[in-house]
């Protein structure tokens, strides 16, 4: 569904800023620095998970400067909605995984549920180390942890550097939280 211009406006308008883009900016540079040091010289598989998990990759990796490479997995389970369901699996690259010691870069550790899945199936595809990171964890019970986190934020609904709501608001640089509302 597409929203028009003015329901766009009203709901941003009506959003709270929890972190604002310079607060992101220092959160990533800090991630970079923790993953410089676990991943250094161990030439990693870098896998974006799409599509939410595209803005931390495109804004972390050029802050790090050692030998890795890039690809990506696609599972998603909330497809525009703010409630999760099933996963569903579009893109597994299971062949390019086997003995590679893998970066997992997602914007969002919410219930947790995705990259518990991820991360099983890195390690059931043979992956050497599974290392992961996530740009915003909500303050709230996960089913599993992220190994890195750039900023801790409270159980709301969020948009922002990746993350959507109604499929809009991926390109706002800082984590906003939707107004009850819009919910
Ligand atoms: O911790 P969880 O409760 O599992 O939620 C986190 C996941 O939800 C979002 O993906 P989504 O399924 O919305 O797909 P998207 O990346 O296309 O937005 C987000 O990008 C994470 O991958
Ligand atoms: O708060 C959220 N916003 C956008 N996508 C999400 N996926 C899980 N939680 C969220």
């Amino acid at each position: 569904m597409k929203l028009d211009a003015i329901e766009y406006a009203a709901i941003a308008g009506r959003a709270d800023c929890l972190v604002t883009p310079a607060e992101m900016d220092a959160a990533l540079d800090r991630m970079a620095g923790v993953l410089t040091e676990r991943l250094a010289g161990k030439d990693p598989l870098v896998l974006c998970v799409m599509t939410g998990g595209i803005v931390v990759t495109g804004l972390l990796l050029p802050r790090l400067h050692f030998q890795l490479r890039l690809d990506y997995l696609h599972a998603s389970r909330y497809r525009g909605t703010t409630s999760g369901g099933e996963i569903v699996w579009r893109y597994r690259p299971s062949e390019a995984i086997r003995g590679e010691h893998i970066l997992v870069l997602d914007d969002v550790l919410d219930e947790g549920v995705t990259l518990d899945q991820v991360i099983r199936a890195c390690h059931e595809d043979g992956a050497a180390s599974v290392l992961s990171a996530v740009l915003v964890e909500k303050c709230r019970p996960h089913q599993c942890e992220a190994d890195v986190v750039g900023v801790r934020v409270p159980n709301r609904y969020l948009y922002g550097d990746g993350l959507d709501y109604k499929n809009y608001f991926r390109n706002a640089h800082g984590v906003f939280a939707v107004a009850d509302e819009d919910l």
